[in-house]
């Protein structure tokens, strides 16, 4: 049941283009998906900075941050995933729309829900970036020890150990943070969004 009706869209003076226009670049979303550990936040974080460094209107969305405010009723089961994943794809979409470029690290396990935010974009707009790194390594990395609680049954439901996460298909980017460095990993996004005439 659709539950708002008579709702009309205001369209804006000021629209996407101008911004782009004003900030000198075009605003994405780069969607950095992977296991708890992998590197999304260190990716992001470092892919951020080196943006703001080039003058770039940037912001991060972070799942632990997220989980803090907007989405704290959410917990971790299945449904609750899903709406955290469709809540950050409609705040990620103003973002790209007030002309920014966005990095979101979330675990986003579910390729459906992937698929949806994905479809609020406008082609180009949204870079999946996939973290890729195998569990045993973030395991040992495991820079909240949230694995060693998993592992004792203190987090039921952790993403890799009892609970799936399902790797992108056909990602835009792929890092593998077991072989590539952080500096590697930020230059390999940075050469994408150049080739893309992103930053232009
Ligand atoms: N059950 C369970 N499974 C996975 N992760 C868990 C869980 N409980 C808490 N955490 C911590 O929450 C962070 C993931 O939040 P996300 O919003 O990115 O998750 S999701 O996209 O809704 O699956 C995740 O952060 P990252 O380690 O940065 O990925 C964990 O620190
Ligand atoms: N090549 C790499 N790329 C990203 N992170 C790395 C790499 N090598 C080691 N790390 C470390 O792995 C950890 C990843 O943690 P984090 O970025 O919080 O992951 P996630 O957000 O996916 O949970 C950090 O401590 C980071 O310093």
């Amino acid at each position: 049941m659709k539950l708002s009706n008579n709702i009309i869209w205001h369209y804006m003076t000021v629209t996407k283009k101008n911004r782009h226009d004003l900030n000198g670049h075009k605003s994405c979303v780069l969607w950095f998906t992977g296991l708890s550990g992998s590197g999304k936040s260190t990716l992001a974080n470092a892919v951020d900075y080196a943006l703001f460094q080039q003058n770039c209107r940037t912001y991060v969305l972070d799942g632990d941050n997220i989980r803090h405010g907007l989405n704290s009723d959410l917990s971790f089961e299945e449904k609750d995933r899903k709406e955290n994943i469709r809540r950050i794809g409609e705040v990620a979409k103003l973002f790209v729309d007030s002309g920014i470029i966005v990095s979101s690290a979330f675990i986003s396990p579910f390729r459906d829900d992937r698929q949806l935010v994905r479809n609020m974009f406008e082609k180009n707009e949204f870079i999946e970036v996939f973290v890729d790194c195998p569990i045993q390594v973030c395991e040992n990395r495991d820079p909240k020890g949230l694995y060693k609680k998993a592992r004792s049954g203190m987090i039921p439901g952790f993403t890799g150990i009892d609970s799936p996460y399902e790797k992108p298909n056909h990602p835009e980017i792929l890092i593998d943070t077991k072989q590539m460095t952080i500096e590697q990993s930020v230059q390999k996004i940075m050469d994408y969004l150049n080739e893309k005439q992103i930053l232009s």
